[in-house]
């Protein structure tokens, strides 16, 4: 069955959804690859507005990387390369031709909030709460998504959040600018009050001011600085600490 779905709306605007809903929209190996075929269907599209992404259900937008795949008894070099493609997206998904709207419906933990810093904007709930709790996995952020914090909120604050790895509130992350709108009615249509200016402008205006953000964003250093997390959270990943975490959360069941 598949895990996400993609969606072209006859107003020009494209949904990916995560659909694990089960699994709190956890992203395995497989959800991976669906994503990046759903990412290369956009780019070679020259139709389109702008990209929502978001997942199914209320309770979770994404609680970060399936740890039955991402688990913790990994070898570093298997680490690399089980977080590697999913970086590789996160940073197709940050340089995409046209706005990107992470719709967050629900919690986000980790890897969820990697992918949701990879867009634009994000637009979120205010019925969940939002960490990046890798700090507290014994890891650091292993897609890139330090990285894009940066890009979207104060250093200083983007630095606590990465040592504290604590959880917070929609609140919180309206007034640290990380979050750009609040959404109670969190069906995605034409009449969303939120999306309504993006449905209003053309295709040649939105990809022109996604072109002018992305001439102020540094490309090669970011893909670099996103390349180094990989490896650091490889390397963090055979960890006692990190093994611990994952098993601890594995054995709840
Ligand atoms: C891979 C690296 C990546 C990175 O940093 O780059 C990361 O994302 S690391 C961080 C990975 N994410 C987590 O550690 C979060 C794990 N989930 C939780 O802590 C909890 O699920 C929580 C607090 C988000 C919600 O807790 P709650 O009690 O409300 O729900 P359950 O835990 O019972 O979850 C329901 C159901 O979903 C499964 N689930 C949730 N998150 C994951 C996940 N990340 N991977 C795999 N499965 C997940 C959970 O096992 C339950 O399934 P069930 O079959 O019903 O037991």
């Amino acid at each position: 069955m598949a895990e996400s779905s993609l969606y072209i709306d006859p107003k020009q605007y494209a949904v990916i959804t995560l659909n694990r809903p089960h699994k709190l929209n956890s992203i395995s190996k497989n959800t991976i690859k669906e994503l990046d075929n759903h990412l290369t269907e956009v780019t070679n599209r020259h139709d389109l507005k702008f990209l929502i992404i978001t997942g199914n259900g209320e309770k979770a937008f994404c609680s970060g990387g399936d740890l039955n795949d991402f688990h913790g008894e990994m070898s570093e070099q298997e680490a690399y390369k089980t977080l590697k493609p999913m970086q590789e997206i996160i940073y197709k998904l940050a340089t995409l031709h046209i706005p990107t709207i992470a719709w967050l419906n629900g919690l986000a933990r980790g890897g969820g909030l990697e992918l949701a810093s990879a867009c634009d904007f994000r637009f979120a709930t205010p019925n969940a709460d939002f960490g990046f709790i890798q700090g507290k996995l014994g890891i650091a952020t292993g897609w890139g998504g330090g990285t894009l914090l940066y890009e979207r909120i104060n250093s200083n604050h983007a630095f606590q959040w990465m040592i504290e790895s604590d959880i917070k509130t929609t609140s919180e992350l309206l007034t640290i600018g990380f979050f750009q709108k609040e959404i109670n009615d969190l069906t995605i249509s034409e009449n969303h009050e939120a999306l309504k200016p993006y449905i209003d402008r053309s295709v040649e205006q939105m990809r022109h001011w996604k072109k002018q953000r992305l001439n102020f964003m540094e490309l090669n250093l970011m893909k670099k600085r996103m390349e180094d997390e990989v490896r650091t959270c490889s390397k963090l990943w055979v960890s006692d600490e990190h093994k611990r975490a994952v098993k601890q959360f594995l054995s709840k069941k």
